[in-house]
């Protein structure tokens, strides 16, 4: 650690010592932590901009050559950023960022690495599907490798088995995965650091030649053509700009939970800077935000979960940001298991794709049935007129629940909650046991938290249906007869 910060302040990294350490945090790794107590809005540590390492960054994408760069598809998703972090460590004490990767982690908790055995543990849950093995390990086969080998000079081969490995790909998309931040091109360099770009050495080793400038019309250094073409393909602004994928020294040192966050990264002209966002006291831990996912995807990304005491209408220990994804063809088949489809579902649920591009619906921790879905199971049950009506308007059924539904919603909760191994009762049983390894306990707690929703939904569901059995009950007011519900009011003609 005292070479990681030896390293950081050497590359003019300012790092108050006075009010934050950093040291192993016992289930969190390594962390950081006030030494005394910090005000609000004390800034911890400053990161100059070109500190970060990025494909904006390093000098691999121009030594490479925009043409090939583009050509190896290195300008979409990871690959380029992986590539730089594997050649940028590779160049040892030559690389700007020795210090920083050479203290990174290897290891990590994510599902990337478990066993299949261990893999089987998250059935049921949002994380098997998103893992992203096979197309990870397409990239390096298809870009990475493709681009190595066509440049021995570059990356010789004797390097090539140790620092272009499949493993290591993926220990370096890991880093990327639980690390990075995204920090927008920035403009407004000095005339310095003008100079420097335009009397960049680009030497193997050289950081500094690739702070490039920000406007089409100012003059075009070496390099830049490749961040004017990562324009072209950023054009859509929901698409992330791989090139504002970072890697940020001694940011990426804070851990995070469930709505902890007492730092926030504040980004400046030419720096970027970790501030205090609440008061701190001496020896509690500074935590960021990583924007507090549900447990399957902390556990995707990050290897960890949160445990933190979850909110009405769910109670015990979990995470209140904890989501159940249910898929559209799941809700067809209970409609249709419960016989009460109308026509030809199939042409429905084209129509609703087509209409709504909705194939999962997302229960949250209110447990509250999403619109979308009481909408779908509508849809599915319209009789053929109302469905023909539907068609010509464009106008999807208004989501209510009704008596009606209600069983077909809780039969479709129940056949969610039969995709996971084990119930309710058998995770808690195995939580409470201390021989549960690390993941094993990680993939419980994960499908314990998807679990507690669906039973709050059941139980929601069932509170709703007595409601509405009560007012059936009631003796009908005469309005209410007359379809208007508002007593002493005409209806309209
Ligand atoms: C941005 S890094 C933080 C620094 C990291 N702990 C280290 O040792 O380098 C993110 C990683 O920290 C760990 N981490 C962060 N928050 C955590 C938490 N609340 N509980 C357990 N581990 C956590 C996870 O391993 C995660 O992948």
């Amino acid at each position: 650690m005292d070479d990681f910060v030896g390293w950081f302040q050497s590359q003019n990294g300012v790092l108050d010592t006075t009010v934050m350490g950093l040291g192993d945090i016992p289930g969190h790794g390594r962390g950081a932590y006030a030494l005394t107590d910090i005000p609000e809005g004390h800034t911890l540590f400053t990161i100059p901009r070109n500190l970060t390492l990025s494909t904006r960054t390093s000098s691999l994408p121009k030594l490479l050559g925009k043409q090939a760069w583009k050509e190896f598809k290195l300008h979409v998703g990871w690959a380029g950023l992986i590539l730089c972090m594997m050649w940028e460590e590779e160049q040892g004490e030559k690389s700007r960022w020795s210090g920083y990767l050479a203290d990174l982690p290897s290891t990590f908790d994510t599902p990337m690495f478990w066993t299949s055995e261990e893999l089987k543990e998250l059935q049921g849950t949002a994380v098997v599907d998103k893992i992203g093995r096979d197309d990870a390990e397409r990239d390096y086969r298809e870009k990475l490798m493709p681009a190595a080998l066509s440049r021995p000079d570059l990356f010789p081969s004797e390097k090539l088995l140790k620092y272009y490995t499949l493993e290591r790909y993926h220990v370096m998309g890991s880093r990327i995965l639980s690390r990075s931040f995204t920090v927008l091109k920035w403009n407004g360099m000095t005339e310095d650091e003008d100079a420097m770009v335009a009397d960049a050495d680009t030497s193997i080793g050289s950081g500094m030649d690739v702070d490039m400038p920000d406007t089409p019309d100012e003059p075009q250094l070496d390099g830049t053509e490749l961040q004017e073409d990562d324009d072209e393909e950023s054009e859509d602004e929901d698409m992330e700009d791989p090139g504002d994928v970072s890697m940020v020294p001694m940011a990426d040192m804070l851990n995070a939970r469930f709505e902890s966050e007492n730092a926030k990264l504040f980004y400046e002209e030419h720096e970027l800077k970790m501030i205090t966002t609440k008061a701190i006291k001496a020896g509690e831990q500074i935590w960021n935000t990583y924007g507090d996912p549900p447990n399957s995807d902390l556990l995707r990304r990050y290897g960890h979960v949160d445990l933190v005491p979850l909110r009405t209408p769910l109670s015990g220990m979990g995470n209140p940001a904890d989501v159940v994804e249910v898929r559209a063809d799941l809700v067809v088949t209970a409609v249709n298991g419960a016989g009460k489809a109308v026509g030809d579902s199939q042409e429905r649920v084209d129509w609703w794709l087509e209409f709504t591009d909705d194939d999962t619906f997302v229960i949250q921790s209110d447990c509250d049935v999403p619109d979308e879905l009481i909408s779908l199971v509508l849809l599915l049950m319209l009789p053929a007129a109302d469905w023909t009506k539907t068609q010509r308007k464009q106008k999807l059924p208004k989501a209510k629940l009704n008596l009606d539904i209600i069983p077909i919603i809780s039969s479709l909760i129940e056949r969610r909650l039969a995709e996971y191994p084990t119930s309710i009762q058998e995770d808690e049983t195995l939580l409470r046991s201390s021989s549960l390894s690390v993941n094993k306990r990680n993939a419980v707690i994960v499908r314990l938290g998807e679990k507690y929703i669906l039973a709050g939904t059941l139980a929601k569901l069932q509170v709703v249906a007595n409601a509405l059995r009560e007012v059936d009950k009631k003796p009908k007011r005469k309005a209410d007869s007359q379809g208007d519900g508002r007593k002493g009011k005409k209806t309209k003609s």
